[in-house]
């Protein structure tokens, strides 16, 4: 388990190149398409022959979610500067329903807990009653930005989404941008709420690294309307880089 694991994070500086078929080749991203859970999440007609990609358009999402996300994954292609073509800083991160496939704490989680387990993020069934996100990184530009549509089923106050969704996608895309050099964790999360998120809607999340002081990482987020004259969220995180062993209770 260690081994793999530091094996996973040796190659974690190149997580943001990832694609599903490099995933396929290093299955300990993702699940296996064998798993029956797995194929039991299909609702879609999607083929479950491999990985599903939840970062890709399906048919739940919005113009507003397409467009923006036409518009930052073109940003992603090669970019031409005159005769030479250069790789663009900007990447689609693909979106797996683990980070892992096999989760860190074999020792003391049960074979069951293993195999049932999701990341919070990616396991409503039902394309667009969820989270429906995407992320991209700047690696040049230390930048995460997401573009979420907020699903029926994260009601909070009426007709909005509930605070603790908005909270755990700001923890998603900070995470995000702390973790591209190795593996991060959130020591500490300050969000101010400035205005609800109705349901259904799309929001654009950007997040900063804003300093880095050895194993500490400091991340901003804003969370605004897609035209960005609305501030929803404003937050700040602190991130502490780990060694894997931390979450193997060593
Ligand atoms: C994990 C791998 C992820 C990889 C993902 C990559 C893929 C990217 C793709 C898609 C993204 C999706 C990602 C989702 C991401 C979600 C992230 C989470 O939700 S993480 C769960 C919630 N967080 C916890 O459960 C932490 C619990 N806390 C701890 O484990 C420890 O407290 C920890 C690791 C945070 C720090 O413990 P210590 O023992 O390593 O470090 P000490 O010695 O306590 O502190 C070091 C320094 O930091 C300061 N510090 C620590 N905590 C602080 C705090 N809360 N506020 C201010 N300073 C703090 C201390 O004062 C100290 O500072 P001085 O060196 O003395 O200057």
């Amino acid at each position: 388990m260690a081994r793999s694991l530091d094996r996973l994070y040796k190659g974690f500086r190149n997580l943001v190149s990832l694609s599903a078929m490099w995933s396929m080749k290093h299955p300990i991203y993702s699940v296996s398409s064998r798993s029956p859970s797995v194929r039991s999440m299909a609702v879609l007609p999607f083929s479950f022959s491999k990985p599903w990609d939840f970062s890709l358009p399906n048919p739940s999402w919005g113009p507003e979610m397409m467009q923006l996300y036409e518009h930052y994954n073109s940003m992603c292609e090669v970019e031409t500067e005159g005769e030479e073509k250069q790789e663009s800083s900007w990447k689609r991160l693909p979106g797996y329903n683990r980070l892992l496939k096999y989760a860190t704490g074999g020792v003391y989680l049960s074979k069951m807990i293993q195999s049932k387990a999701r990341l919070f993020t990616r396991n409503i069934r039902e394309p667009g009653a969820g989270f429906e996100y995407v992320l991209f990184v700047n690696i040049k530009e230390q930048k995460c930005v997401c573009i979420l549509q907020a699903g029926h089923l994260l009601e909070g106050p009426p007709g909005h989404v509930h605070g603790g969704a908005i909270a755990t996608m700001i923890d998603t895309v900070t995470g995000c941008l702390a973790s591209l050099s190795g593996a991060a964790m959130t020591a500490n999360l300050n969000i101010n709420y400035r205005s609800p998120i109705p349901l259904g809607s799309t929001v654009v999340m950007e997040s900063f690294l804003d300093k880095k002081e050895g194993r500490k990482m400091f991340v901003s987020c804003k969370v605004t309307s897609p035209d960005g004259t609305k501030l929803h969220t404003e937050a700040t995180a602190l991130f502490l880089s780990i060694n894997l062993n931390h979450l193997m209770g060593r």
